[in-house]
């Protein structure tokens, strides 16, 4: 394998320290090899991760209705608007999600801070898991759109 060529995706190039020889990290299960990869790096099924969230409800949710408000009337775009407001601050550094989810989430995770714990694949709605299983431990998602309302997500293991 020539040094320029790409490596298939979820592999990263790295020098073992003691013999200087390049070997290859599988960036899902942390697996290392000598050999060139060939094929994509495929996350394990039991791959758990955990993450935050903000859920606004609107009139279409699944459930339009939270432990904040028995009958949620917003429509969609209003809680579009709501969220990226709450975006804002979060980048700005004027808030934290946790500390949002706790006053602002309709899900029922908001007295934890909108912690989700710990899940692997096929525990949540596929939008929802698709962007969390994304993100980078520490990274923000943009707004995502399920079943049950509008979310931003936060990886945080
Ligand atoms: C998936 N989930 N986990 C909790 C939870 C987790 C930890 C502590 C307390 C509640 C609540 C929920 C949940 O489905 N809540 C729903 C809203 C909701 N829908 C979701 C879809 C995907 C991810 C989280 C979601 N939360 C509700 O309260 O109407």
């Amino acid at each position: 394998m020539e040094d320029d060529t790409p490596l298939p995706r979820g592999w990263e190039k790295r020098v073992s320290r003691s013999t200087g020889r390049a070997y290859f990290l599988n960036l899902y299960t942390k697996e290392s090899q000598w050999d060139v990869p060939t094929e994509e790096a495929s996350p394990k099924d039991d791959e758990k991760i955990r993450c935050q969230h903000l859920l606004v409800k609107h009139c279409d949710s699944r459930r339009p209705s939270s432990w904040r408000d028995e009958v949620i009337t917003r429509t969609k775009d209003e809680a579009r608007e709501i969220l990226n407001g709450y975006i804002e601050l979060i980048k700005k550094g004027e808030s934290t999600l946790e500390e949002l989810a706790k006053k602002y989430s309709d899900c029922s995770s908001a007295k934890h801070g909108g912690d989700l714990g710990f899940f692997t694949r096929g525990a949540m709605q596929k939008a929802f898991e698709e962007a969390a299983f994304q993100l980078e431990v520490g990274q923000l998602s943009d707004i995502v759109d399920t079943d049950s309302g509008l979310h931003i997500i936060k990886r945080t293991c």
